[in-house]
C-alpha cells in the first residue's frame, strides 16, 4: 500500500484564501504583533514567514524585536503596552526565549482575547474545559487536516507522541473534544512503538528524527508529522516518511504538511480574535 499525501501546502492556500475573505467583511485590518527575542536563525525564519502571510492577507504587521539580552521588566513592559493597545488584536510571542527570561511570566500578560497562539493559562484552561477559545495554531492546523482528509475522529483510536504546551497537550485535548479514544505518549513511555499501533490517528510531536518507523504504524492508519529538523538533505520529520509511507493509509510530508498548516491558522486565529474584540 502507499499512502495518500496529506497536502499542507494546498489546504493553507484554502485556509489562507477564507482568512482574506473574512478580514475584507470585517471593515478593519486586524494587527498582529509578533515579538522576537534574539536572532534564533528557525525563530527568525518562522516569523519572517508569518510576518509576510499576514502581510499578504491584510493583516497589519506590527513586529517588535528584542536583542538577546532583553531583561524580563522591559519585555513585560513591551507586552503591557501591545496588550493595551487597541489597534493591536493579536499578540504571538515566539518560544523558546533565551534561557534568562521567564516565558509563563511573560505569556501571563497577553490578555487571552488576543492570544492568537493559544498559549496563555486561560486559553489552555478554555480548551481543557471545552469552552470557546483560541486555540493553538499546531494542532488547530493538524485537526484541519484531519477533516478535510474525511478522517473520522469520533471512537477513533488517537495516540499523540509528545505532551508540550505548544503541541501534545492541547493536541490530544482537541482529539478528546472530537469524541477520539486519546492515548497520550512521552519519553517515560514504554514500548513506544506498541502503544503507536493502536491508533487510527497517529500524532507525532517528539523533536526526535526518525522516532516513529513503520513497525510503529497500524496498516492503514493515519499519521501526521509534525516533528522538523534539519538535515544536510533538507528538512525531514519525526516519522520515517519512506518506511511508514508504506504501511500508513494516508500521512503528511515534512516540508509541506503540518508547518504551513500552522501559520494558516494563526492567520485564522488572527482573524477570530479581531472579530470578537
Ligand atoms: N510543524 C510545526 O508547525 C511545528 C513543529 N514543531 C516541531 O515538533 C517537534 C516537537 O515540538 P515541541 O512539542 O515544541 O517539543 P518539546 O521538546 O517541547 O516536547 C517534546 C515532547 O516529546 C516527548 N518525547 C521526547 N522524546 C521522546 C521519546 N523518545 N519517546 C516519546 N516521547 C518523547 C517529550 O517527553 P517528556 O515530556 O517526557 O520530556 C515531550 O513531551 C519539534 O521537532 C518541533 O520543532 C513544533 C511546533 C510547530
Ligand atoms: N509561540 C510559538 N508559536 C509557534 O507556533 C511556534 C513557536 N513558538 N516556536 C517554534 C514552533 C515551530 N513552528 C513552525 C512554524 C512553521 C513551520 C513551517 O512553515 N514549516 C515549513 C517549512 C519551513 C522551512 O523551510 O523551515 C514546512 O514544514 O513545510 C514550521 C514550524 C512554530 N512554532
Amino acid at each position: 500500500m502507499t499512502a495518500a499525501i496529506l497536502d499542507g501546502r494546498l489546504l493553507a492556500e484554502k485556509v489562507v484564501a477564507r482568512a482574506t475573505g473574512d478580514i475584507a467583511a470585517l471593515g478593519r485590518a486586524p494587527g498582529l504583533a509578533t515579538v522576537l527575542v534574539g536572532d534564533d536563525p528557525a525563530s527568525a525564519l518562522y516569523v519572517r514567514n508569518k510576518r509576510r502571510q499576514c502581510v499578504a492577507v491584510g493583516i497589519r504587521d506590527l513586529h517588535r524585536r528584542f536583542d538577546a539580552d532583553v531583561t524580563q521588566d522591559e519585555l513585560a513592559e513591551a507586552i503591557r503596552a501591545l496588550g493595551d493597545d487597541p489597534g493591536v488584536t493579536g499578540i504571538l510571542l515566539q518560544l523558546p526565549l533565551p534561557p534568562h527570561l521567564d516565558a509563563d511570566a511573560l505569556l501571563a500578560l497577553i490578555p487571552p482575547d488576543k492570544d492568537v497562539d493559544g498559549l496563555t493559562e486561560t486559553s489552555a484552561g478554555r480548551l481543557a474545559l471545552g469552552r470557546p477559545g483560541l486555540r493553538p495554531c499546531t494542532p488547530l492546523g493538524v485537526l484541519e487536516l484531519l477533516d478535510a482528509h474525511g478522517a473520522t475522529l469520533s471512537g477513533a483510536e488517537a495516540v499523540v507522541v509528545g505532551r508540550s504546551s505548544l503541541v501534545g497537550k492541547p493536541m490530544a485535548q482537541l482529539l478528546l473534544g472530537r469524541d477520539a479514544t486519546v492515548t497520550v505518549c512521552h519519553s517515560r513511555t514504554r514500548d513506544l512503538a506498541a502503544v503507536c499501533r493502536r491508533a487510527d490517528v497517529l500524532v507525532v510531536a517528539a523533536g526526535i528524527r526518525g522516532l516513529v518507523a513503520a513497525d510503529a504504524v497500524k496498516p492503514g492508519a493515519t499519521v501526521i508529522d509534525v516533528g522538523i529538523h534539519r538535515t544536510p538533505g533538507g528538512l525531514r520529520g519525526d516519522v520515517d516518511f519512506p518506511a511508514v509511507s508504506a504501511v500508513a493509509g494516508a500521512i503528511t510530508p515534512v516540508p509541506g504538511g503540518v508547518g504551513p498548516m500552522t501559520i494558516a491558522m494563526l492567520l485564522a486565529n488572527t482573524v477570530t480574535a479581531a472579530r470578537t474584540l
